[in-house]
């Protein structure tokens, strides 16, 4: 089939390349022109796993072509994908202008039948608000073309995307009950026929249904999240290990072991702007969904767990001191920064006067442009006391360092060298966001370990490691 993508991001991409990859010739359209030339010379402006290959084949094989006009992409396609950003607005609903503005754009450029697929994640009556947009368009060009708007929300995971979209858990579909709401339909169950594994994966409903299943889905993880967050954080307090919970919980089938990661607070573009998406939703609706407005409040707490910990230990004034932080992405497998707990942690010690030395091993580029963002933006209430700094390696975070703060579980990262740390860290102690250590072992090695809701262990004060492996 011939398919249209409009915005060339995560989503946008990830579905050009699986797309093309079944034999469907792809047209990926985007109103950046350094994007679409980036793409058209053979390189990815993202990073995610397996998504350079699919792309350079299904370009080299001429299934999957990039453009910069969107009358190219409508006149390519009867299946035409929005795949924009819906970013937050200040009140936390989502700014609907590059959707709207699509849905223009399709409408001026119409000259036949088209089905107008939403695949941002947009609120309840958004497909409306676009049928509405292009039948205006169409009534002032006088061209009154057929057309439906279908919702078929996107439920990948960045740094798992190709695999997520090859074989996904479920596809939803929102279509109408009209002659070409019932055609898309058709078309779109063709579309996505090569994807479905071994039993139907096709979840049809109505639009509004399907536009509101996708901010289900991303609050209940998000809920599950935040409520593992907050038993940790009680663990701490009166002496349990979250890990062990977790362990007695997941076991439930009906609870199940995905998502109960406790950790220094959930990022990414999506679930934190989704949550507050969702709360506003309630609140036009008159609708208050308190559940969600404390998971949002407890997130933002939980990105500074970590910075509580450390000031506790060392105090306000971190003005003489230096921490190595191992990984800025919102999550591993991904140079995306959107809302990283990275980002909260660093800038608070900088605040206090710290020096950061931060290493990621795909992120530090969009990093780099995050945290001068973020910076710039706190200077301007105040003289910044410390100092950020990427490092090229893991190993250089260490130079001088008093601590180590773990926000990211890349798999780098999972089986440092302890005995190094022990001799480096100057103040032995090591801030693990994302539960990857044992504390009892890192006790051993005579390191002060700060865990998510992990039971604390007095660091060996005793037999320095070197004599008990001599003594035995
Ligand atoms: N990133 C993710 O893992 C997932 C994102 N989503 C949703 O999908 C949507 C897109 O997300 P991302 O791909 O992460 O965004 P992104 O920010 O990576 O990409 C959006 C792209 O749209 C382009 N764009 C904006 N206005 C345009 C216009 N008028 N014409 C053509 N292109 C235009 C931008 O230049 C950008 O390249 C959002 O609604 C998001 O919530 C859904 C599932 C997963
Ligand atoms: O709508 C979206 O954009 C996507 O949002 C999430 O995907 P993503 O944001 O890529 O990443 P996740 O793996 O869900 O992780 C999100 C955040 O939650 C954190 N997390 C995840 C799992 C966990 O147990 N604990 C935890 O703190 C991660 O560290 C990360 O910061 C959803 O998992 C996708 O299904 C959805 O399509």
């Amino acid at each position: 089939m011939r398919v249209s993508i409009i915005g060339s991001g995560y989503v946008g991409l990830v579905s050009a390349a699986c797309l093309a990859e079944v034999g469907n010739k792809v047209l990926c359209c985007d109103i950046d022109t350094a994007k679409i030339d980036q793409l058209k010379s053979g390189s990815s402006p993202i990073y995610e796993p397996g998504l350079d290959e699919l792309l350079e084949r299904n370009q080299r094989e001429q299934r999957l072509d990039f453009s910069a006009c969107i009358e190219d992409a409508v006149n390519h396609a009867e299946l035409i994908f929005i795949c924009v950003g819906t970013p937050p607005k200040e009140d936390g609903s989502a700014d609907l202008q590059h959707v709207v503005r699509v849905a223009q754009q399709i409408a001026e450029h119409m000259n036949g039948f088209k089905v107008i697929i939403n695949k941002s994640t947009v609120p309840v009556g958004t497909g409306e608000r676009v049928a509405e947009e292009v039948r205006r368009v169409l009534i002032q060009r006088n061209a009154l073309h057929p057309f439906t708007v279908v919702s078929n929300p996107e439920f990948l995971k960045e740094g798992a995307a190709i695999d997520d979209f090859l074989r996904p858990d479920r596809i939803v579909l929102g279509t109408d009950h009209t002659p070409a709401g019932q055609r898309a339909l058709r078309m779109m169950k063709a579309l996505y026929a090569p994807f479905q594994r071994h039993h139907e994966r096709l979840i049809c409903m109505d639009v509004r249904s399907a536009e509101l299943t996708k901010y289900a889905a991303n609050a209940m993880l998000a809920t599950r999240i935040s409520f593992m967050n907050e038993l940790a954080n009680l663990a701490e307090k009166i002496g349990a290990d979250i890990e062990q919970v977790r362990a007695g919980i997941g076991s439930d089938p009906r609870i199940g072991f995905s998502f109960l990661y406790a950790g220094c607070g959930y990022g990414g573009s999506c679930f934190p702007k989704d949550v507050r998406a969702l709360i506003q939703t309630g609140v036009d609706a008159g609708e208050n969904l308190s559940i969600l407005r404390a998971v949002n409040n407890s997130n933002q707490r939980q990105k500074r767990v970590l910075v509580e910990k450390i000031i506790q230990r060392f105090g306000e004034d971190l003005s003489n001191m230096t921490f190595a932080m191992w990984g800025l992405a919102f999550k591993p497998e991904t140079d995306d920064m959107r809302e990283a707990s990275s980002r909260t942690i660093a800038a608070e010690l900088v605040l206090r006067g710290a020096t950061v030395q931060a290493f990621d091993p795909i992120a530090n580029e969009t990093a780099r442009r995050a945290m001068d963002e973020d910076l710039t933006n706190f200077r301007q209430d105040g003289p910044l006391l410390g100092h950020f700094e990427i490092v090229k390696t893991q190993e250089d975070t260490l130079i001088n360092a008093d601590a180590l703060i773990v926000c990211t579980e890349w798999r780098m990262f999972k089986s440092p060298d302890f005995l190094m740390l022990s001799r480096t860290l100057r103040e032995k102690a090591v801030f693990d966001g994302r539960n990857l250590y044992d504390p009892a072992l890192l006790a051993d090695y005579g390191l002060i370990y700060e865990g998510v809701g992990r039971r604390a262990e007095p660091a060996d004060q005793g037999i320095p490691v070197e004599q008990m492996r001599l003594a035995s």
